[in-house]
């Protein structure tokens, strides 16, 4: 076993020096592809992947070999375990090509997508269909936008995404996994998942109850009863967003006080002559001002910021790139002058963080404690950037102090983001574990679906769908065959971690108002879980954190309970129905 031991450390010291060189050109084929959709630039990323395949079967199936059980350095045995899990790369070679041309068919299909005008220009997704969706109170306006996203897009991948689930769990079964919803779930190392998940949910979904039947009142005001069951699920076009997911765009429609409106900060931001370069400087400041890393040279030189302006095809959904080589980290976004863009930058700023902090890891440990972490850094940020303190403090806002009735405005307004993101966080992958183990059969993907977003999201379609439609490929992480229940858990964790810091911090008083921006105490508790990657189990990370091995909803519920006490009063004085006992989707009244 000494000689094993061994042996296995100077393999994986090989391992090492191999990995970065052939990672470091994979990632650069990919952003070059990303940032500019040609032919060449797919056929050059193809390669590089199946290279990168390559490497990944030679180490993975080598790891293997290793007896780990009597080793002493645990280190050396996670890392193994972790190097036996490779994913596509396990698919016989002319099949894993196959995936990889299936894979950029379907992010290229919907990054290219657009919706034309009967005469005139076509619109794509960002900015203008998102506006439409965001700005628009025209409900013929909305479904124009939302039906033809989805017959420009999910139409043209359900074929597709059939043959990507056979040989998605071809690979799973390769890696030892039962389908590939199993090797997804596999990244929390807990044999509890799905009953811990639903139990997070089940306590959550009262918040989300009062919610959906207020808005649902709001939107019965404004758009009239032939639209509106006010015991029925709400028509999917209606909520401000292309996916329903986030509902803060149609806050001036749900305003608690009418008469007290919370400024305009985009409009205030414009007025600053903000630009994106800006956005970015103002988030990396969050960071540096907890006493955090800045964002390296090589950051501010080759991120892709905005669209480019020469005609250039590009995948416009935002994400931050590790090029694993400690120096080389970006951003790719679209970016428009508008606060909602300002806080995803804090997200995505909040992925850069975690790299530049576990840069010096072995490559094997440079990933977050889970999937859940990764996001939940950069959105936990983001409770503080939108705080009123915040904002007042960096100048986006002019009023000194927010009475008790507008904070519940405020309140409401995080709501419409996050509340009403736990159903549609929780069904994404619902959906898609289903797809994998085959309990949702694939002449029935759309109904079942449908099925999905009216049980949990109590939402409809605004017209009749059919088995030709497949509109769950009309959502970016469907196809990108990105996971989801990363954004549900860390819905969740962001709120624990901005309780854990607010209090390291120093702050008294409802966390709704504390802004940890400035705090080294904050910062330093946040450096030394970040600094350890995915080197130790999540629990015990969440436990240096928070003091807590579980994922808990209380820091979520009391964050909101002043809303929740004011949405309940309010429901009650309205004799609202929580939920939508009238659950068929009725079509009158639509031509
Ligand atoms: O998709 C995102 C943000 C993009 C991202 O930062 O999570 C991005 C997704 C992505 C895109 C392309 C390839 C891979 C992943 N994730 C990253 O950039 C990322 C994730 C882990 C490690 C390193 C980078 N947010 C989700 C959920 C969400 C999150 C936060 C607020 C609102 C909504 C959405 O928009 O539906
Ligand atoms: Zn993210």
């Amino acid at each position: 076993e000494f000689y094993n031991e061994t042996v296995a450390k100077a393999f994986l010291q090989f391992y090492e020096h191999t990995t970065q060189v052939v990672w470091n050109e994979f990632m650069e084929a990919t952003w070059n592809y990303a940032t500019n959709i040609t032919k060449k630039n797919r056929e050059e990323m193809l390669h590089k992947d199946s290279e990168r395949s390559q490497h990944m079967l030679y180490f993975g199936t080598r790891a293997r070999l290793f007896k780990t059980s009597r080793f002493h350095d645990v280190a050396v045995k996670r890392m193994l375990s972790k190097l036996q899990n490779i994913g596509k790369a396990a698919l016989p070679q002319d099949e894993l090509w196959e995936y990889n041309k299936l894979l950029a068919y379907m992010e290229t299909t919907y990054s290219m997508a657009q919706v034309c005008l009967s005469e005139g220009p076509c619109l794509p997704l960002e900015p203008d269909l998102q506006e439409v969706m965001a700005t628009s109170r025209d409900q013929k306006e909305l479904l124009w936008a939302w039906q033809g996203w989805r017959d420009a897009v999910g139409r043209q991948l359900r074929i597709t995404f059939e043959r990507y689930v056979q040989l998605s769990n071809k690979a799973a079964k390769l890696n030892g996994y039962k389908d590939m919803g199993a090797l997804w779930r596999s990244k929390y190392e807990s044999d509890s998942l799905e009953q811990d998940l639903e139990q997070l949910y089940q306590e959550l979904q009262p918040l989300y109850l009062n919610l959906h039947a207020y808005v649902r009142r709001a939107l019965h005001r404004h758009y009239g009863p032939e639209l509106i069951d006010p015991r029925g699920p709400i028509p999917a076009h209606l909520l401000g967003n292309m996916w329903a997911q986030s509902w803060v765009n149609i806050l001036d429609l749900v305003l608690p006080f009418p008469r007290k409106p919370p400024e305009d900060i985009t409009k205030i931001m414009k007025s600053q002559h903000w630009k994106p370069s800006k956005m970015f400087e103002e988030a990396d400041k969050f960071f540096t001002s907890l006493g955090l890393l800045s964002a390296p040279p090589d950051f501010w030189k080759k991120s892709m910021m905005e669209r480019p302006a020469d005609g250039r095809e590009v995948e416009c959904h935002a994400s931050a790139w590790d090029f694993y080589n400690g120096k080389d980290f970006r951003i790719k976004k679209c970016t428009e002058v508008t606060i909602e863009d300002l806080l995803s930058i804090f997200h995505q700023m909040g992925h850069i963080q975690y790299f530049l902090q576990y840069k010096n890891l072995s490559v094997i440990f440079r990933a977050g404690a889970n999937p859940a972490f990764e996001e939940a850094v950069g959105s936990m940020i983001t409770l503080s950037a939108s705080s009123h303190k915040h904002l007042l403090n960096r100048g986006l806002l002019s009023h000194q102090r927010q009475d008790s009735e507008e904070e519940v405005n405020f309140l409401m307004g995080i709501a419409l983001e996050k509340i009403a993101f736990i159903p549609f966080a929780y069904l994404m992958d619902l959906f898609r574990w289903k797809v994998f183990d085959g309990t949702i059969r694939k002449d029935a993907y759309n109904q079942e679906w449908w099925n999905l977003r009216l049980k949990y999201q109590g939402l409809c379609p605004p017209v009749p769908r059919t088995e030709d439609d497949f509109d769950p490929g009309a959502k970016f992480h469907i196809s990108a065959s990105m996971p989801y229940i990363r954004y549900f858990i860390s819905l969740v964790l962001q709120f624990q971690f901005h309780e854990a810091l607010c209090k390291a911090s120093g702050h008294v008083g409802p966390p709704h108002r504390c802004d940890i921006y400035n705090s080294k105490m904050a910062g330093k508790l946040l450096e030394d879980i970040l600094k350890l990657g995915s080197s130790k189990p999540w629990p015990e990370v969440l436990q240096k954190i928070t003091g807590q091995t579980e994922v808990s909803t209380k820091a979520l519920m009391t964050y909101f309970k002043p809303l929740l006490n004011w949405l309940v009063t309010e429901n009650v004085r309205q004799g609202e129905i929580l939920g939508w006992p009238d659950f068929s989707c009725t079509f009158e009244g639509k031509n």
